[in-house]
């Protein structure tokens, strides 16, 4: 195949989109000037690239009927393992929709993506199997990944098994609500502003959101890739930190993981906790929609601490209330960007580009682009108009004040080896009906993360530990600590699943 040469009229259209006057004959003379790039690209056409090729032959599983999924946490079922041994030997694991596995269906909650099979493992995916696990199949999300509850999916919504009248929380939400109802003791999920946390927190799970760039998101959909991260979605912590040993460190394919440094999390969960010091982030408990039951719950749990012999104390962070605003400035304009205009890929980083999947969401959106969900509709508008009318200046900014946010809380974390709070200032909010007006839709999408999403700037590893219930629903504790120091939060997380049966309380 070759690119076909720009028309005159192409060329003068293209020029006046950027304000160029071009005579008849520049026109035509810029027409010659296309020649040889496009030879570049003719040759590109014949080239074979290198794929993530899969490291097991699989058969690609099935969709599961309503009987057989009561939460709608499936999308796909699979059973795949490769016969090697490692340290997820007999562990079932299941896996975000916006990572690809090779030969199974993948729609990361989109109509967008319907009907798109990759042809790749995510390197996530591929180490897993490496290490003996079973790829129990996908767990549906929400629509491509852009909204903290579960309603938003193109599959149907995904529902609490706590309560399905309730939200499972999103994105992970069918991470979350499998690993809740006991389908699998492990699943991965991602997060860009709460979606590990989010979910893991409604459904009384642990979910942690490690160190930006400790694990790779190669083969995975992004939102963005200055707040893209990959991580466990778990029944205990020892699991956490089994799936974490196996999916942290460097990989040549993201040069986010350049700077990976990996820790022994094996190690860290038979290391007591006793001596370390927490820092109660003031901050953290006084948002205008804080539950008071829900802040009750983690101020018990930290009491509880201090009698097994980890001292706590206030600390005072006032970044944390601009953390969302710098979150808004990195978030809108990135998606637009990358996930959106992109085509789920973007360009200007070395890595590795999953092709096939570019072109499925660029079909889907040149087709389907009506069936988003109405928060996807309005990030494709937002980060338009910002970079349109405003020049990109606030993502600009905003991404320098990441900086500043970052060592307000480096500066906390000198003193204390963890920063907790509410991972969410309230328990699973209803679902809303399907005949919700468009902003009683969205706002119940994107209401929870006042907690969470300074994190995904900051880049600091974040772990939400089930620590009570309010009315029969999971609260969440989240410890903050310092970049790559994930074992430190995993002995407190252990700590915390030890002080009691929170199950019950
Ligand atoms: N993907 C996310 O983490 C997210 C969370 C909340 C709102 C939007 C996005």
């Amino acid at each position: 195949m070759a690119v076909r040469l720009p028309t005159l009229e192409q060329i003068e259209g293209l020029g006046a989109d950027f304000g160029l006057v071009l005579t008849t004959d520049e026109i035509a003379a810029f027409q010659q000037a296309f020649k040889g790039p496009l030879t570049s690209y003719g040759r590109l056409d014949e080239l074979v690239p290198p794929t993530l090729a899969p490291v097991a032959p699989r058969s690609p599983g099935y969709r599961p009927v309503a009987s057989e999924n009561p939460y709608g946490a499936w999308y796909w079922k699979t059973n795949i393992r490769t016969g090697a041994e490692g340290v997820l030997n007999g562990k079932k694991i299941a896996i975000k929709d916006n990572i690809c596995v090779a030969g199974v269906p993948m729609m990361n909650g989109s109509a967008l993506l319907e009907g798109y099979v990759p042809e790749l493992d995510a390197t996530v995916v591929t180490r897993i199997l490496d290490a003996g696990g079973t790829i129990a199949g996908k767990a549906a999300c929400e629509d491509l990944c852009f909204s903290g509850a579960s309603h938003t999916c193109a599959g149907g919504v995904i529902r609490n098994p706590h309560n399905p009248a309730h939200s499972a929380g999103g994105s992970s939400g069918g991470s979350a609500a499998l690993v809740a109802s006991g389908e699998v003791p492990m699943a991965l999920g991602g997060d860009q502003g709460g979606s590990i946390r989010t979910p893991s927190s409604w459904c009384g799970v642990y979910g942690l959101k490690p160190t930006w760039g400790l694990v790779p998101t190669t083969g995975s959909m992004p939102i963005s890739y200055s707040v893209d991260h990959c991580g466990p979605m778990c029944a205990s912590v020892e699991d956490v930190a089994r799936l974490l040993t196996v999916i942290a460190g460097h990989d040549g394919w993201d040069t986010r993981t350049i700077a990976a440094r990996t820790g022994d999390y094996m190690a860290a969960l038979g290391n007591p906790a006793k001596g370390l010091r927490i820092g109660v982030l003031r901050e953290g408990f006084g948002h205008p929609e804080s539950d008071p039951a829900v802040n009750e719950k983690v101020q018990q749990t930290i009491a509880a601490l201090g009698k097994a012999g980890i001292a706590s104390e206030d600390v005072s962070v006032p970044w944390h209330l601009d953390g969302p605003h710098v979150w808004s400035g990195v978030i809108l304009e990135g998606a637009a960007e990358m996930m959106l205009k992109g085509y789920g890929v973007g360009n200007n980083v070395q890595g590795y580009y999953p092709v096939s999947m570019q072109e499925a969401l660029a079909r889907g959106m040149g087709t389907r682009i009506n069936d988003v969900s109405p928060t996807v509709k309005l990030v494709l508008m937002l980060g338009e108009y910002m970079h349109r009318y405003y020049h990109g200046r606030y993502h600009s900014k905003a991404q320098n004040l990441r900086l500043l946010l970052r060592r307000a809380y480096d500066d906390a974390l000198q003193k204390f080896d963890a920063l907790v709070m509410p991972t969410i200032p309230f328990t699973a909010t209803p679902i809303p009906p399907p005949d919700a007006p468009l902003n009683t839709v969205i706002d119940v999408a994107l209401n929870m993360q006042a907690n969470t999403c300074s994190f995904d700037v900051s880049g600091h590893p974040a772990f939400t530990v089930p620590c009570g219930r309010v009315n029969g629903l999971p609260v969440g504790l989240m410890l903050v600590g310092r970049h790559f120091e994930e074992a430190t939060l995993i002995r407190l997380a252990r700590a915390i699943e030890a002080a009691g049966d929170w199950k019950s309380n």
